[in-house]
């Protein structure tokens, strides 16, 4: 395969691989797709169904991990995974990743890095005796082949055009249609950069609501008069464009991603030539310097002496003034990094907190297993909850008809 935007370290090769691709990543491009991400919450909605009338605890670090990778899959494999139907990692795909993630975020720290892994006799060595663990990427990697392969090959027949379909059709530097291995690497990309990130976004979410118990009726309330309002009634759900319209969803959404960003690390980058002037810090060319966004969203300076607390309110204006001192915070938010490196995926990630959450609450009532320890995030680069249990129950909302608005015209 070629190199990725993701790991390109020169900013002429990035700038050229991202811009072949963001178009994808547009939030037109999304939305024109939402009706897959749709599908992926219905069956969702279908399975944690059956949790609620089981009585059985649904794992939420998993689930929301399927749900995430499954919207990857429809989106950009050309279908779905198969994570929420079975109910579980097929074919190993997300724990390879996780494995992945682990190796490098430690390889990073001794001397040499990946090269112990990636040179022919360690990876012979893997083939032959690594099992099933150790090769599930490769699985996966031979999946996403076959996809690609239909794809090049059919094309996309009566099929919405989806992300795969426009990584197809990107052009190399030259104009020329891109190669297989160029089309595959978008698809690792995504994979590795746009599920596990969403699914913490989501943990975020659900965790601050099922430890504030008041906020999170006041947020089903909201959602429930919006429901209302569009006349949505049985299967009809609330699309993204009416959801981000909700204040208290948005800012509930805000501030737990705020205080639990998916990215925790730093984000490194060299200092170009001429070297940086940061405050009272002189950085010579080439030093290598990053923020974390964990640091930079608990900024007291930024955000205030409460920095550290959940406060959805804080994202919602009283007056002009603070209208204007949101807008300035909001700049200065790093959940989703900044600058020409920051998150490609983020409408995606949006698109799926909103609908995800909003739907959830629609449609389910839910409390934490354990109160003492409601989960347990393990940090390798990507902050992921792990541990996170929850009972689930059926809500019975009232529904109503759409206001037709004659009523009194028919009697
Ligand atoms: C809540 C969800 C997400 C969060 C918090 C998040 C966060 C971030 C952050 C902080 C960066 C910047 C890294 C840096 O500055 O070095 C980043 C980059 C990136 N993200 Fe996300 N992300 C999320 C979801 C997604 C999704 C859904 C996708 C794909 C569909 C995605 C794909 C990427 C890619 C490809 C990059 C590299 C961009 C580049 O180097 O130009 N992310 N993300």
């Amino acid at each position: 395969m070629t190199v990725s935007f993701f790991s390109a370290t020169d900013p002429k090769v990035h700038r050229h691989l991202r811009s072949r691709v963001s178009g994808a990543y547009s939030m037109t491009s999304i939305l024109a797709m939402e009706t897959l991400v749709q599908k992926v919450a219905d069956e969702c909605w279908q399975q944690f169904g059956r949790f609620a009338d089981s009585g059985e605890p649904i794992p939420m670090h998993q689930w929301a991990n399927y749900f995430a990778f499954d919207v990857v899959g429809q989106l950009a494999m050309g279908g779905k995974l198969g994570f929420i139907e079975q109910g579980r990692d097929v074919g190993g795909i997300i724990g390879s990743i996780h494995d992945g993630f682990y190796l490098m975020a430690n390889m990073g720290n001794v001397p040499l890095q990946m090269f112990w892994f990636n040179n022919r006799l360690a990876q012979w060595a893997i083939k032959s005796f690594g099992g099933t663990r150790m090769n599930a990427f490769s699985v996966f990697l031979e999946w996403l082949e076959k996809r690609v392969d239909e794809r090049l090959n059919n094309g996309l027949g009566d099929r919405r055009r989806d992300m795969l379909q426009r990584f197809v059709e990107a052009k190399d530097v030259r104009g020329h249609p891109v190669k297989k291995g160029d089309v595959m690497i978008e698809g690792v990309n995504i994979l590795g950069a746009g599920a596990d990130t969403t699914t913490i976004g989501i943990l975020a979410i659900l965790g601050a609501l099922l430890l504030h118990s008041e906020q999170k009726e006041r947020l089903q309330r909201e959602i429930e008069e919006a429901y209302q309002k569009l006349g949505l009634g049985d299967g009809l759900e609330i699309g993204f464009k009416e959801a981000e319209k909700l204040p208290f969803l948005s800012a509930v959404i805000k501030e737990s991603t705020r205080l639990h960003p998916s990215i925790q690390y730093q984000l490194p980058r060299y200092v170009p030539k001429g070297g940086i002037q940061i405050g009272p810090y002189y950085l010579p060319v080439g030093t290598c310097c990053g923020i974390s966004p964990a640091s930079m969203n608990r900024s007291k300076d930024i955000f205030g002496d409460d920095a550290d607390e959940w406060r959805p309110d804080r994202w919602i204006a009283s007056s002009k003034e603070e209208e204007r001192a949101i807008k300035e915070r909001n700049l200065l938010l790093t959940t989703f990094g900044m600058g020409n490196r920051s998150c490609v995926g983020k409408n995606l990630a949006t698109v799926e907190m909103y609908k995800f959450t909003a739907q959830f609450f629609r449609h389910f009532d839910a409390e934490l297993v354990n109160h003492e320890q409601p989960w347990v995030t393990k940090t390798q680069w990507f902050a992921l909850q792990t541990k996170f249990w929850i009972k689930v129950s059926r809500r019975k909302p009232k529904t109503s008809e759409p206001d037709s608005g004659n009523d009194s015209l028919v009697s």
